[in-house]
């Protein structure tokens, strides 16, 4: 299935009568060369299933089944089930294409793979999704690899490091589970509708977090009421949690959090457990 251009997209959306949503994030890829650097970064595998999260015009879509065993493309908006129809109708692809018209971030992904399968997530969905879409990605432990699409500054945020103005308690929950690359740098003008921002495409490779799995939800969310005031030092934070500022604390409590890198995170969440509550 080769890229739609624009112009074959808005024939295609014209002879369908499909008008685009800005609610649902309809800008789709119709850069040939991108997606063919996209498609570089899949080797051929087999065994791999790819789970798309926004089929839109299946831009991604057949690159995946030319690369996997199969796809399931998640799709919200059924109307775009007359484009894939036009679409598929002579592909020898189709076979390998499943699509489901339903929200992507309702769907239990771990149900799609069969023994032997590896899956991976890939997707692009409204920018609006993206911090649920890593929280629950984060969840999903079935699947240990992802390559998403964000907006620019939302993927800097996400890939910031310790000490960096960017880094957040998403950085830290998000750096705890997955290594996190940058891939691509995407300009509007790829995109059909143009979009206004700037996009990245970020890596996602899972990695022992250290946690035990009852501590995941606590330690989310000890992270995240650390960062509530970022620019105070961690004593105001050790305050309201009723945490001591003296012994092994009163180093850590004139720190600000976003100096600790995630295992120091990890360690500081699992002293402070066990003088309070948390
Ligand atoms: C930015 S477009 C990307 C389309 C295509 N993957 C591409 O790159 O050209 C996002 C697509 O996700 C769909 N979408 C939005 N929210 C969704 C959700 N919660 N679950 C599944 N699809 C969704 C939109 O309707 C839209 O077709």
């Amino acid at each position: 299935m080769n890229a739609l251009t624009p112009t074959a997209l808005r024939d295609l959306l014209n002879r369908t009568g499909v008008v685009l949503s800005k609610r649902l994030g309809q800008n789709f890829l119709v850069d040939g060369n991108v997606l063919a650097s996209m498609a570089s970064l899949f080797p051929s595998d087999e065994n791999v299933v790819f789970i798309e999260v926004g089929a839109g015009a299946l831009a991604l879509t057949g690159i995946l089944a030319e690369r996997g065993k199969r796809v399931v493309a998640y799709e919200i908006d059924e109307r775009l089930r007359k484009v894939h129809d036009a679409l598929l109708a002579d592909d020898p692809l189709r076979t390998r294409i499943e699509l489901r018209y339903e929200d992507a971030l309702e769907a239990d992904w771990c149900t799609l793979g069969h023994e032997g399968e590896t899956l991976v997530l890939m997707g692009n969905l409204p920018y609006l999704r993206s911090s649920e879409t890593v929280l629950k990605l984060i969840r999903t432990d079935c699947i240990g690899q992802a390559c998403l699409l964000f907006q620019r500054e939302f993927a800097t945020r996400l890939a910031a490091h310790s000490g960096n103005g960017d880094y957040s308690s998403l950085s830290v929950v998000a750096q705890t589970f997955f290594d996190i690359k940058r891939l691509l740098e995407l300009s509007p003008d790829v995109f059909f509708p143009r979009p206004e921002v700037s996009s990245t495409l970020l890596g996602f490779l899972r990695r022992p977090s250290g946690l035990e799995d009852a501590e995941v939800a606590p330690f989310m969310r000890f992270v995240q009421q650390s960062f509530l005031h970022r620019r105070k030092k961690l004593a105001d934070f050790f305050r309201r949690l009723g945490v001591p500022l003296t012994g092994e604390f009163a180093g850590t409590s004139q720190l600000r959090p976003e100096v600790l890198t995630p295992p120091e995170f990890i360690d500081l969440f699992r002293a402070v457990s066990q003088v309070t509550r948390v």
